[in-house]
Protein backbone atom coordinates (compact mmCIF):
# COMPACT_ATOMS: atom_id res chain seq x y z
CA UNK A 1 0.00 0.00 0.00
CA UNK A 2 3.01 2.29 1.02
CA UNK A 3 4.73 1.90 -2.48
CA UNK A 4 1.26 2.57 -4.15
CA UNK A 5 0.45 6.03 -2.28
CA UNK A 6 4.12 6.64 -3.18
CA UNK A 7 4.14 6.00 -7.00
CA UNK A 8 0.83 8.11 -7.34
CA UNK A 9 2.48 11.02 -4.97
CA UNK A 10 5.66 10.88 -7.16
CA UNK A 11 2.93 10.88 -10.76
CA UNK A 12 1.91 13.98 -8.80
CA UNK A 13 4.41 15.67 -8.09
CA UNK A 14 5.96 15.34 -11.53
CA UNK A 15 3.12 18.00 -12.47
CA UNK A 16 1.19 15.71 -15.17
CA UNK A 17 -2.01 15.90 -13.04
CA UNK A 18 -1.98 19.52 -13.33
CA UNK A 19 -2.87 20.95 -16.26
CA UNK A 20 -6.45 21.50 -17.76
CA UNK A 21 -5.80 19.75 -20.98
CA UNK A 22 -4.60 16.61 -19.03
CA UNK A 23 -7.72 16.56 -16.60
CA UNK A 24 -10.09 17.21 -19.27
CA UNK A 25 -8.43 14.32 -21.39
CA UNK A 26 -9.06 11.67 -18.59
CA UNK A 27 -12.80 13.08 -17.70
CA UNK A 28 -13.15 12.46 -21.18
CA UNK A 29 -11.98 9.02 -20.82
CA UNK A 30 -13.77 8.64 -17.97
CA UNK A 31 -17.08 9.04 -19.83
CA UNK A 32 -15.43 6.76 -22.98
CA UNK A 33 -15.40 4.37 -20.16
CA UNK A 34 -19.19 4.65 -19.23
CA UNK A 35 -20.43 4.70 -22.63
CA UNK A 36 -18.50 1.99 -24.43
CA UNK A 37 -18.54 -0.33 -21.52
CA UNK A 38 -21.76 0.20 -20.49
CA UNK A 39 -22.92 -2.86 -20.72
CA UNK A 40 -20.41 -4.52 -18.40
CA UNK A 41 -21.18 -2.02 -15.38
CA UNK A 42 -25.12 -2.05 -15.76
CA UNK A 43 -24.52 -6.36 -15.29
CA UNK A 44 -22.31 -5.29 -12.40
CA UNK A 45 -24.54 -3.08 -10.77
CA UNK A 46 -27.56 -5.32 -11.21
CA UNK A 47 -25.41 -8.52 -10.09
CA UNK A 48 -24.77 -6.57 -6.93
CA UNK A 49 -28.47 -5.23 -5.88
CA UNK A 50 -30.19 -7.43 -7.40
CA UNK A 51 -31.47 -3.88 -9.77
CA UNK A 52 -32.70 -4.31 -13.61
CA UNK A 53 -30.04 -2.93 -16.16
CA UNK A 54 -32.54 0.00 -16.55
CA UNK A 55 -33.03 0.71 -12.64
CA UNK A 56 -29.20 0.79 -12.67
CA UNK A 57 -28.57 3.12 -15.86
CA UNK A 58 -31.18 5.83 -14.20
CA UNK A 59 -30.12 5.46 -10.67
CA UNK A 60 -25.91 5.25 -11.25
CA UNK A 61 -24.96 5.69 -14.92
CA UNK A 62 -27.07 9.20 -15.79
CA UNK A 63 -25.38 11.04 -12.62
CA UNK A 64 -22.07 9.99 -13.37
CA UNK A 65 -22.78 11.02 -16.89
CA UNK A 66 -24.58 14.46 -15.77
CA UNK A 67 -21.37 15.30 -13.70
CA UNK A 68 -18.45 14.20 -16.25
CA UNK A 69 -20.15 16.58 -18.72
CA UNK A 70 -20.98 19.27 -15.88
CA UNK A 71 -16.74 19.30 -15.21
CA UNK A 72 -15.78 19.19 -19.02
CA UNK A 73 -18.15 22.30 -19.09
CA UNK A 74 -17.41 24.20 -16.34
CA UNK A 75 -13.64 22.98 -15.33
CA UNK A 76 -11.64 26.03 -16.82
CA UNK A 77 -14.12 28.74 -15.26
CA UNK A 78 -13.81 26.77 -12.17
CA UNK A 79 -9.59 26.27 -12.50
CA UNK A 80 -9.31 29.59 -13.05
CA UNK A 81 -8.17 32.32 -10.82
CA UNK A 82 -10.37 34.61 -8.94
CA UNK A 83 -9.33 38.10 -8.54
CA UNK A 84 -10.01 39.63 -4.99
CA UNK A 85 -10.75 42.56 -3.09
CA UNK A 86 -8.08 44.48 -1.87
CA UNK A 87 -7.36 47.39 0.64
CA UNK A 88 -5.82 50.71 0.34
CA UNK A 89 -2.41 49.19 1.30
CA UNK A 90 -2.80 46.36 -1.68
CA UNK A 91 -4.30 48.61 -4.55
CA UNK A 92 -1.46 48.49 -6.20
CA UNK A 93 -1.14 44.93 -6.54
CA UNK A 94 -2.34 41.96 -8.27
CA UNK A 95 -4.73 39.93 -5.39
CA UNK A 96 -6.27 36.58 -6.65
CA UNK A 97 -7.63 32.87 -5.16
CA UNK A 98 -5.76 30.63 -7.21
CA UNK A 99 -7.70 26.57 -6.68
CA UNK A 100 -4.83 24.07 -6.77
CA UNK A 101 -4.99 20.70 -6.29
CA UNK A 102 -4.50 19.08 -2.99
CA UNK A 103 -2.50 16.37 -3.79
CA UNK A 104 -3.22 12.34 -4.02
CA UNK A 105 -7.03 11.48 -2.33
CA UNK A 106 -8.30 8.86 -0.77
CA UNK A 107 -12.21 7.76 -1.90
CA UNK A 108 -14.33 5.19 -0.03
CA UNK A 109 -17.23 4.11 -1.37
CA UNK A 110 -20.47 2.52 -0.15
CA UNK A 111 -22.25 -0.40 -1.57
CA UNK A 112 -25.75 0.96 -2.31
CA UNK A 113 -25.07 2.90 -5.37
CA UNK A 114 -21.75 1.24 -5.83
CA UNK A 115 -20.76 3.08 -9.11
CA UNK A 116 -22.03 6.57 -8.55
CA UNK A 117 -20.63 7.01 -4.65
CA UNK A 118 -17.01 5.83 -6.44
CA UNK A 119 -17.10 7.70 -9.42
CA UNK A 120 -18.81 10.60 -8.36
CA UNK A 121 -16.35 12.26 -5.77
CA UNK A 122 -13.35 10.50 -8.59
CA UNK A 123 -14.49 13.25 -11.33
CA UNK A 124 -14.17 15.57 -8.45
CA UNK A 125 -10.76 14.50 -7.59
CA UNK A 126 -9.73 14.59 -11.50
CA UNK A 127 -11.13 17.93 -12.33
CA UNK A 128 -9.22 19.22 -9.17
CA UNK A 129 -5.70 18.04 -10.84
CA UNK A 130 -5.23 15.59 -8.16
CA UNK A 131 -4.08 11.73 -8.05
CA UNK A 132 -6.28 9.55 -6.53
CA UNK A 133 -6.81 5.70 -5.11
CA UNK A 134 -10.62 4.71 -5.16
CA UNK A 135 -11.59 1.86 -2.81
CA UNK A 136 -15.24 0.70 -3.33
CA UNK A 137 -17.09 -1.45 -1.19
CA UNK A 138 -16.19 -5.27 -0.90
CA UNK A 139 -19.66 -5.63 -0.28
CA UNK A 140 -20.94 -5.01 -3.71
CA UNK A 141 -18.08 -7.13 -5.13
CA UNK A 142 -19.02 -7.10 -9.23
CA UNK A 143 -19.17 -3.24 -8.57
CA UNK A 144 -15.63 -3.29 -7.62
CA UNK A 145 -14.36 -5.95 -9.65
CA UNK A 146 -15.66 -4.16 -12.76
CA UNK A 147 -14.15 -1.37 -11.68
CA UNK A 148 -10.68 -2.68 -10.70
CA UNK A 149 -10.77 -4.20 -14.36
CA UNK A 150 -11.92 -0.87 -16.18
CA UNK A 151 -10.15 2.18 -14.42
CA UNK A 152 -6.99 1.36 -15.56
CA UNK A 153 -7.71 0.61 -19.24
CA UNK A 154 -9.13 4.37 -19.49
CA UNK A 155 -7.17 6.34 -16.76
CA UNK A 156 -3.80 7.27 -16.16
CA UNK A 157 -2.07 4.32 -14.19
CA UNK A 158 0.58 6.31 -12.35
CA UNK A 159 -2.37 8.86 -11.12
CA UNK A 160 -5.70 6.79 -10.25
CA UNK A 161 -5.40 3.38 -8.70
CA UNK A 162 -8.20 1.24 -7.62
CA UNK A 163 -7.57 -1.22 -4.24
CA UNK A 164 -10.59 -3.74 -3.74
CA UNK A 165 -10.53 -5.92 -0.25
CA UNK A 166 -12.54 -5.73 3.12
CA UNK A 167 -11.34 -4.44 6.08
CA UNK A 168 -8.00 -5.39 6.55
CA UNK A 169 -7.36 -3.43 3.36
CA UNK A 170 -9.17 -0.01 4.14
CA UNK A 171 -7.30 -0.34 7.64
CA UNK A 172 -3.85 -0.63 5.68
CA UNK A 173 -4.82 1.48 3.44
CA UNK A 174 -5.53 4.59 6.23
CA UNK A 175 -2.61 3.93 8.14
CA UNK A 176 -1.17 5.84 4.60
CA UNK A 177 -0.83 9.62 4.77
CA UNK A 178 -3.09 11.16 1.75
CA UNK A 179 -4.46 14.73 1.19
CA UNK A 180 -7.67 14.58 1.75
CA UNK A 181 -10.29 11.69 2.37
CA UNK A 182 -13.96 11.29 0.87
CA UNK A 183 -15.43 8.74 2.94
CA UNK A 184 -19.10 7.21 2.08
CA UNK A 185 -20.66 4.80 4.61
CA UNK A 186 -22.00 4.31 8.22
CA UNK A 187 -21.13 6.93 11.19
CA UNK A 188 -19.30 3.72 13.03
CA UNK A 189 -16.60 3.82 10.49
CA UNK A 190 -16.59 7.14 9.62
CA UNK A 191 -15.34 7.71 13.34
CA UNK A 192 -12.90 5.56 12.31
CA UNK A 193 -12.06 7.39 9.25
CA UNK A 194 -12.08 10.35 11.03
CA UNK A 195 -9.31 9.01 13.28
CA UNK A 196 -6.95 7.57 10.98
CA UNK A 197 -6.67 10.94 9.20
CA UNK A 198 -6.49 12.87 12.26
CA UNK A 199 -2.93 10.94 12.71
CA UNK A 200 -1.83 12.91 9.61
CA UNK A 201 -3.72 16.28 9.74
CA UNK A 202 -5.56 14.90 7.13
CA UNK A 203 -8.77 16.65 5.94
CA UNK A 204 -11.80 14.63 5.33
CA UNK A 205 -15.00 14.62 3.80
CA UNK A 206 -17.88 11.96 5.50
CA UNK A 207 -20.87 11.11 3.54
CA UNK A 208 -22.45 9.28 6.78
CA UNK A 209 -26.06 8.26 6.69
CA UNK A 210 -29.11 9.07 9.62
CA UNK A 211 -32.49 8.72 10.38
CA UNK A 212 -34.38 11.05 7.47
CA UNK A 213 -37.79 12.75 8.47
CA UNK A 214 -40.51 13.06 6.08
CA UNK A 215 -43.64 15.76 7.87
CA UNK A 216 -46.73 15.64 5.97
CA UNK A 217 -49.10 17.95 7.12
CA UNK A 218 -52.47 18.15 7.16
CA UNK A 219 -53.05 20.64 4.07
CA UNK A 220 -51.92 18.53 1.73
CA UNK A 221 -52.23 16.34 -1.16
CA UNK A 222 -52.29 12.93 -0.02
CA UNK A 223 -52.36 11.31 -2.83
CA UNK A 224 -49.16 13.02 -4.48
CA UNK A 225 -47.09 12.60 -1.34
CA UNK A 226 -47.84 9.07 -0.98
CA UNK A 227 -46.58 8.25 -4.36
CA UNK A 228 -43.26 10.50 -3.95
CA UNK A 229 -42.71 9.21 -0.58
CA UNK A 230 -43.31 5.38 -1.87
CA UNK A 231 -41.26 5.82 -4.55
CA UNK A 232 -38.06 7.58 -2.45
CA UNK A 233 -38.70 4.59 0.26
CA UNK A 234 -39.12 1.71 -1.82
CA UNK A 235 -36.24 2.41 -4.42
CA UNK A 236 -32.99 0.16 -4.13
CA UNK A 237 -35.07 -1.73 -1.55
CA UNK A 238 -34.56 1.24 0.75
CA UNK A 239 -31.23 1.21 0.74
CA UNK A 240 -30.70 4.81 0.11
CA UNK A 241 -28.94 6.76 2.44
CA UNK A 242 -31.23 9.72 1.63
CA UNK A 243 -34.49 7.74 1.87
CA UNK A 244 -37.34 9.00 4.02
CA UNK A 245 -36.67 6.87 6.98
CA UNK A 246 -40.38 7.26 8.60
CA UNK A 247 -42.75 9.51 8.76
CA UNK A 248 -44.21 12.09 11.06
CA UNK A 249 -48.03 13.23 11.17
CA UNK A 250 -50.95 13.92 12.74
CA UNK A 251 -52.28 10.55 13.76
CA UNK A 252 -55.81 11.49 12.16
CA UNK A 253 -53.74 10.75 8.64
CA UNK A 254 -52.37 7.84 9.30
CA UNK A 255 -55.18 4.74 8.02
CA UNK A 256 -55.02 7.18 4.98
CA UNK A 257 -51.40 7.20 4.25
CA UNK A 258 -51.36 3.36 4.75
CA UNK A 259 -53.84 3.17 1.97
CA UNK A 260 -52.53 5.61 -0.49
CA UNK A 261 -48.92 4.07 -0.45
CA UNK A 262 -50.62 0.27 -0.54
CA UNK A 263 -52.07 1.59 -3.53
CA UNK A 264 -48.98 3.39 -5.01
CA UNK A 265 -46.71 -0.08 -4.77
CA UNK A 266 -49.25 -1.99 -6.20
CA UNK A 267 -48.87 0.54 -9.22
CA UNK A 268 -45.37 0.64 -9.17
CA UNK A 269 -44.63 -2.79 -8.71
CA UNK A 270 -48.06 -4.60 -9.56
CA UNK A 271 -49.81 -7.74 -7.59
CA UNK A 272 -46.63 -9.97 -7.39
CA UNK A 273 -43.79 -7.96 -6.36
CA UNK A 274 -41.48 -10.48 -6.29
CA UNK A 275 -41.35 -10.63 -9.94
CA UNK A 276 -41.38 -7.01 -10.26
CA UNK A 277 -37.73 -6.06 -12.27
CA UNK A 278 -38.49 -3.02 -10.09
CA UNK A 279 -38.27 -4.21 -7.07
CA UNK A 280 -34.58 -4.68 -5.21
CA UNK A 281 -33.10 -7.18 -2.70
CA UNK A 282 -31.47 -6.94 0.91
CA UNK A 283 -27.12 -6.48 -0.16
CA UNK A 284 -26.72 -9.33 2.28
CA UNK A 285 -27.80 -11.98 4.86
CA UNK A 286 -26.24 -9.61 7.81
CA UNK A 287 -28.46 -6.44 6.94
CA UNK A 288 -31.75 -8.72 6.35
CA UNK A 289 -31.75 -10.31 9.68
CA UNK A 290 -30.89 -6.81 10.76
CA UNK A 291 -34.11 -5.71 9.47
CA UNK A 292 -36.13 -8.80 10.32
CA UNK A 293 -35.45 -8.12 13.96
CA UNK A 294 -36.58 -4.35 13.36
CA UNK A 295 -40.14 -5.61 13.08
CA UNK A 296 -40.72 -7.72 16.18
CA UNK A 297 -43.27 -6.11 18.18
CA UNK A 298 -44.30 -4.21 15.72
CA UNK A 299 -47.29 -3.73 14.05
CA UNK A 300 -47.27 -4.22 10.36
CA UNK A 301 -50.03 -2.08 8.75
CA UNK A 302 -48.93 -3.40 5.16
CA UNK A 303 -46.32 -5.88 4.48
CA UNK A 304 -43.75 -7.45 6.06
CA UNK A 305 -43.80 -10.55 4.14
CA UNK A 306 -39.93 -11.89 3.90
CA UNK A 307 -37.95 -14.67 1.52
CA UNK A 308 -34.87 -15.39 3.59
CA UNK A 309 -33.17 -17.36 0.34
CA UNK A 310 -33.54 -14.44 -1.57
CA UNK A 311 -33.49 -11.19 1.02
CA UNK A 312 -36.83 -10.04 -0.26
CA UNK A 313 -38.38 -7.93 2.04
CA UNK A 314 -41.77 -6.21 1.04
CA UNK A 315 -42.37 -2.91 1.32
CA UNK A 316 -43.87 -2.47 4.69
CA UNK A 317 -45.37 0.26 6.77
CA UNK A 318 -45.50 0.32 10.49
CA UNK A 319 -48.06 2.44 12.24
CA UNK A 320 -48.65 3.39 15.54
CA UNK A 321 -44.47 3.32 16.34
CA UNK A 322 -42.83 4.27 19.89
CA UNK A 323 -40.42 6.65 19.16
CA UNK A 324 -38.79 4.53 21.74
CA UNK A 325 -38.74 1.35 20.09
CA UNK A 326 -35.33 0.20 18.19
CA UNK A 327 -36.67 0.82 14.83
CA UNK A 328 -36.43 4.66 15.32
CA UNK A 329 -33.35 4.09 16.84
CA UNK A 330 -31.44 3.73 13.95
CA UNK A 331 -30.97 4.03 10.31
CA UNK A 332 -33.63 1.61 8.68
CA UNK A 333 -31.98 1.65 5.14
CA UNK A 334 -34.36 -0.98 3.86
CA UNK A 335 -37.68 -0.99 3.01
CA UNK A 336 -39.93 -0.43 6.38
CA UNK A 337 -41.60 2.74 7.13
CA UNK A 338 -42.48 3.74 10.32
CA UNK A 339 -45.46 6.36 10.67
CA UNK A 340 -45.30 8.33 14.50
CA UNK A 341 -47.82 10.66 15.46
CA UNK A 342 -47.35 14.19 16.53
CA UNK A 343 -50.18 16.63 17.41
CA UNK A 344 -48.94 19.09 15.25
CA UNK A 345 -46.26 20.51 13.36
CA UNK A 346 -44.55 22.37 16.46
CA UNK A 347 -44.28 18.69 17.82
CA UNK A 348 -42.98 17.67 14.51
CA UNK A 349 -39.62 19.86 14.74
CA UNK A 350 -39.42 19.18 18.54
CA UNK A 351 -39.00 15.35 17.36
CA UNK A 352 -36.17 16.51 14.37
CA UNK A 353 -34.44 18.45 16.95
CA UNK A 354 -34.58 16.11 19.88
CA UNK A 355 -32.22 13.59 17.55
CA UNK A 356 -29.37 14.08 15.57
CA UNK A 357 -29.30 16.34 12.57
CA UNK A 358 -29.87 13.68 9.16
CA UNK A 359 -28.84 13.82 6.14
CA UNK A 360 -32.10 14.86 4.66
CA UNK A 361 -35.72 16.12 5.61
CA UNK A 362 -38.58 16.47 3.70
CA UNK A 363 -41.80 17.98 4.16
CA UNK A 364 -45.17 17.71 2.28
CA UNK A 365 -47.67 20.77 2.56
CA UNK A 366 -49.44 22.64 0.53
CA UNK A 367 -48.39 25.69 3.17
CA UNK A 368 -45.45 27.08 1.69
CA UNK A 369 -45.07 29.06 4.87
CA UNK A 370 -45.51 25.95 7.15
CA UNK A 371 -42.50 24.09 4.70
CA UNK A 372 -39.87 27.23 5.00
CA UNK A 373 -40.91 27.28 9.34
CA UNK A 374 -39.98 23.59 9.36
CA UNK A 375 -36.71 24.68 7.36
CA UNK A 376 -35.94 27.64 9.35
CA UNK A 377 -36.05 25.99 12.92
CA UNK A 378 -34.35 22.58 11.97
CA UNK A 379 -31.19 21.61 10.84
CA UNK A 380 -30.04 18.76 8.21
CA UNK A 381 -27.99 18.07 5.75
CA UNK A 382 -30.15 18.59 2.76
CA UNK A 383 -34.15 19.66 2.57
CA UNK A 384 -36.36 18.35 -0.25
CA UNK A 385 -40.10 20.10 -0.33
CA UNK A 386 -42.86 18.19 -1.64
CA UNK A 387 -40.62 15.91 -2.57
CA UNK A 388 -38.47 13.00 -1.66
CA UNK A 389 -34.53 12.03 -2.62
CA UNK A 390 -34.76 14.89 -5.60
CA UNK A 391 -32.24 17.71 -3.56
CA UNK A 392 -29.61 14.86 -4.94
CA UNK A 393 -30.08 15.13 -8.57
CA UNK A 394 -29.06 18.71 -8.69
CA UNK A 395 -25.91 19.71 -9.11
CA UNK A 396 -25.11 22.96 -8.32
CA UNK A 397 -26.48 21.87 -4.59
CA UNK A 398 -24.04 20.66 -2.17
CA UNK A 399 -24.49 17.20 -1.22
CA UNK A 400 -23.70 16.35 2.11
CA UNK A 401 -24.36 15.59 5.86
CA UNK A 402 -24.37 18.32 8.76
CA UNK A 403 -22.99 16.92 12.64
CA UNK A 404 -23.96 13.10 12.91
CA UNK A 405 -24.79 12.57 9.10
CA UNK A 406 -21.58 13.99 8.29
CA UNK A 407 -19.02 16.84 7.45
CA UNK A 408 -18.84 18.15 4.13
CA UNK A 409 -20.57 18.35 0.52
CA UNK A 410 -19.44 17.19 -3.12
CA UNK A 411 -21.57 17.29 -6.26
CA UNK A 412 -20.73 19.18 -9.24
CA UNK A 413 -18.72 22.80 -8.07
CA UNK A 414 -19.14 21.38 -4.93
CA UNK A 415 -16.35 18.29 -5.60
CA UNK A 416 -14.16 20.65 -7.05
CA UNK A 417 -13.70 22.58 -3.93
CA UNK A 418 -13.86 19.69 -1.60
CA UNK A 419 -10.77 18.44 -3.70
CA UNK A 420 -9.10 21.92 -4.05
CA UNK A 421 -7.38 24.12 -1.72
CA UNK A 422 -8.10 27.82 -2.31
CA UNK A 423 -4.96 29.19 -2.58
CA UNK A 424 -4.56 32.86 -1.97
CA UNK A 425 -1.79 35.17 -3.63
CA UNK A 426 -1.00 38.49 -3.87
CA UNK A 427 1.76 39.80 -5.76
CA UNK A 428 3.51 42.94 -4.72
CA UNK A 429 6.20 45.20 -6.81
CA UNK A 430 9.07 46.44 -5.36
CA UNK A 431 8.19 50.48 -5.09
CA UNK A 432 6.27 51.43 -2.99
CA UNK A 433 8.44 51.69 0.04
CA UNK A 434 7.25 54.94 1.40
CA UNK A 435 3.87 53.87 2.15
CA UNK A 436 5.29 50.77 3.77
CA UNK A 437 7.31 52.68 6.36
CA UNK A 438 3.48 52.93 8.68
CA UNK A 439 4.18 49.21 8.73
CA UNK A 440 8.12 49.12 9.67
CA UNK A 441 9.05 49.41 13.15
CA UNK A 442 9.27 51.64 15.40
CA UNK A 443 5.51 51.84 15.57
CA UNK A 444 3.75 54.64 17.04
CA UNK A 445 0.34 55.85 17.56
CA UNK A 446 0.28 57.68 14.18
CA UNK A 447 1.37 54.82 12.06
CA UNK A 448 -1.29 52.80 13.67
CA UNK A 449 -3.75 55.11 12.75
CA UNK A 450 -2.80 55.05 9.31
CA UNK A 451 -3.10 51.36 8.98
CA UNK A 452 -6.45 51.24 10.13
CA UNK A 453 -7.02 53.79 7.89
CA UNK A 454 -5.05 51.77 4.82
CA UNK A 455 -6.11 48.43 5.77
CA UNK A 456 -9.83 48.81 6.89
CA UNK A 457 -10.75 50.51 3.69
CA UNK A 458 -11.76 48.14 0.37
CA UNK A 459 -10.29 49.15 -2.80
CA UNK A 460 -11.26 47.78 -5.83
CA UNK A 461 -12.16 50.54 -8.41
CA UNK A 462 -9.21 49.62 -11.30
CA UNK A 463 -7.54 52.20 -13.13
CA UNK A 464 -10.31 54.19 -13.16
CA UNK A 465 -11.42 54.47 -9.74
CA UNK A 466 -7.36 54.76 -8.66
CA UNK A 467 -7.99 58.41 -10.85
CA UNK A 468 -10.89 59.28 -9.11
CA UNK A 469 -9.45 58.33 -5.52
CA UNK A 470 -5.89 60.39 -6.63
CA UNK A 471 -8.37 63.24 -7.85
CA UNK A 472 -10.76 62.98 -4.57
CA UNK A 473 -7.66 63.58 -2.58
CA UNK A 474 -6.23 66.42 -4.38
CA UNK A 475 -9.57 68.04 -4.20
CA UNK A 476 -9.78 67.65 -0.12
CA UNK A 477 -6.17 68.88 -0.29
CA UNK A 478 -7.51 71.92 -1.70
CA UNK A 479 -10.61 72.05 0.00
CA UNK A 480 -9.08 71.47 3.43
CA UNK A 481 -5.82 73.49 3.47
CA UNK A 482 -7.63 76.29 2.94
CA UNK A 483 -10.84 77.10 5.55
CA UNK A 484 -7.98 75.26 7.89
CA UNK A 485 -5.64 77.68 7.12
CA UNK A 486 -7.75 80.75 7.29
CA UNK A 487 -9.22 79.91 10.68
CA UNK A 488 -6.49 78.74 12.87
CA UNK A 489 -2.86 78.59 10.73
CA UNK A 490 -1.22 78.15 13.67
CA UNK A 491 -3.03 75.05 15.19
CA UNK A 492 -2.05 73.28 11.49
CA UNK A 493 1.15 74.37 11.67
CA UNK A 494 1.86 72.95 15.15
CA UNK A 495 0.15 69.74 13.95
CA UNK A 496 2.03 69.09 11.51
CA UNK A 497 4.68 66.99 12.86
CA UNK A 498 6.78 63.90 11.35
CA UNK A 499 5.31 61.22 13.15
CA UNK A 500 1.64 62.25 11.44
CA UNK A 501 2.82 62.51 8.06
CA UNK A 502 2.61 59.56 5.23
CA UNK A 503 4.28 59.64 2.14
CA UNK A 504 1.96 58.31 -0.18
CA UNK A 505 3.79 57.49 -3.54
CA UNK A 506 1.25 58.70 -5.88
CA UNK A 507 3.88 58.54 -8.77
CA UNK A 508 3.88 54.68 -8.78
CA UNK A 509 0.40 54.43 -10.09
CA UNK A 510 0.03 53.09 -12.85
CA UNK A 511 -2.53 55.42 -14.44
CA UNK A 512 -0.43 57.96 -13.92
CA UNK A 513 3.07 57.11 -15.00
CA UNK A 514 6.32 58.16 -13.48
CA UNK A 515 5.14 61.43 -12.62
CA UNK A 516 7.48 61.97 -9.95
CA UNK A 517 4.27 63.37 -7.59
CA UNK A 518 3.81 62.00 -3.94
CA UNK A 519 2.07 63.58 -1.40
CA UNK A 520 1.64 63.13 2.63
CA UNK A 521 -1.59 62.61 4.33
CA UNK A 522 -1.81 64.44 7.83
CA UNK A 523 -4.09 61.48 9.74
CA UNK A 524 -5.30 64.52 12.21
CA UNK A 525 -6.45 67.66 10.03
CA UNK A 526 -6.69 65.34 6.49
CA UNK A 527 -4.17 67.84 5.42
CA UNK A 528 -2.56 67.12 1.81
CA UNK A 529 0.42 67.97 0.49
CA UNK A 530 1.78 67.56 -3.04
CA UNK A 531 5.64 66.61 -3.15
CA UNK A 532 6.40 67.37 -6.77
N1 LIG B 1 -24.08 10.37 2.73
C1 LIG B 1 -24.07 9.64 1.64
O1 LIG B 1 -23.86 10.10 0.53
C2 LIG B 1 -24.30 8.18 1.74
C3 LIG B 1 -24.31 7.54 2.96
N2 LIG B 1 -24.50 6.20 3.03
C4 LIG B 1 -24.56 5.60 4.34
O2 LIG B 1 -23.73 4.47 4.37
C5 LIG B 1 -24.27 3.47 5.18
C6 LIG B 1 -24.27 2.16 4.40
O3 LIG B 1 -23.02 1.88 4.04
P1 LIG B 1 -22.12 0.82 4.86
O4 LIG B 1 -23.01 -0.35 5.18
O5 LIG B 1 -21.38 1.50 5.91
O6 LIG B 1 -21.19 0.46 3.65
P2 LIG B 1 -19.97 -0.50 3.61
O7 LIG B 1 -20.12 -1.64 4.54
O8 LIG B 1 -19.79 -0.77 2.18
O9 LIG B 1 -18.79 0.41 4.17
C7 LIG B 1 -18.38 1.60 3.54
C8 LIG B 1 -16.90 1.54 3.31
O10 LIG B 1 -16.23 1.46 4.54
C9 LIG B 1 -15.27 0.43 4.52
N3 LIG B 1 -15.18 -0.15 5.86
C10 LIG B 1 -16.11 -0.96 6.45
N4 LIG B 1 -15.71 -1.29 7.70
C11 LIG B 1 -14.53 -0.68 7.90
C12 LIG B 1 -13.60 -0.63 9.00
N5 LIG B 1 -13.83 -1.26 10.13
N6 LIG B 1 -12.49 0.11 8.84
C13 LIG B 1 -12.26 0.76 7.69
N7 LIG B 1 -13.08 0.74 6.64
C14 LIG B 1 -14.19 0.04 6.73
C15 LIG B 1 -15.75 -0.55 3.48
O11 LIG B 1 -14.68 -1.24 2.91
C16 LIG B 1 -16.46 0.33 2.49
O12 LIG B 1 -15.60 0.75 1.46
C17 LIG B 1 -25.63 3.94 5.57
O13 LIG B 1 -25.59 4.46 6.84
C18 LIG B 1 -25.92 5.04 4.57
O14 LIG B 1 -26.82 5.99 5.02
C19 LIG B 1 -24.67 5.45 1.92
C20 LIG B 1 -24.67 6.03 0.70
C21 LIG B 1 -24.52 7.44 0.50
C1 LIG C 1 -34.61 8.93 -12.57
C2 LIG C 1 -34.19 9.52 -11.31
C3 LIG C 1 -34.61 10.89 -11.00
C4 LIG C 1 -33.45 8.80 -10.50
C5 LIG C 1 -32.92 9.26 -9.23
C6 LIG C 1 -31.74 8.49 -8.91
C7 LIG C 1 -31.19 8.80 -7.59
C8 LIG C 1 -31.23 10.20 -7.14
C9 LIG C 1 -30.69 7.85 -6.85
C10 LIG C 1 -30.09 8.04 -5.52
C11 LIG C 1 -28.65 8.11 -5.65
C12 LIG C 1 -27.81 7.88 -4.47
C13 LIG C 1 -26.37 7.78 -4.72
C14 LIG C 1 -28.29 7.71 -3.23
C15 LIG C 1 -27.44 7.50 -2.05
O1 LIG C 1 -26.42 8.18 -1.89
O2 LIG C 1 -27.73 6.61 -1.21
Amino acid sequence: MERQVLRLRQAFRSGRSRPLRFRLQQLEALRRMVQEREKEILAAIAADLSKSELNAYSHEVITILGEIDFMLGNLPELASARPAKKNLLTMMDEAYVQPEPLGVVLIIGAWNYPFVLTMQPLVGAIAAGNAAIVKPSELSENTAKILAELLPQYLDQDLYAIVNGGIPETTELLKQRFDHILYTGNTAVGKIVMEAAAKHLTPVTLELGGKSPCYIDRDCDLDVACRRIAWGKYMNCGQTCIAPDYILCEASLQNQIVQKIKETVKDFYGENIKASPDYERIINLRHFKRLQSLLKGQKIAFGGEMDEATRYLAPTILTDVDPNSKVMQEEIFGPILPIVSVKNVDEAINFINDREKPLALYVFSRNNKLIKRVIDETSSGGVTGNDVIMHFTVNSLPFGGVGASGMGAYHGKYSFDTFSHQRPCLLKGLKGESVNKLRYPPNSESKVSWAKFFLLKQFNKGRLGMLLFVCLVAVAAVIVKHPVRSRNPDSVQSSLRDADLVDFPVSSSPCLGDTGVSCQLNRQHLEVNFLW
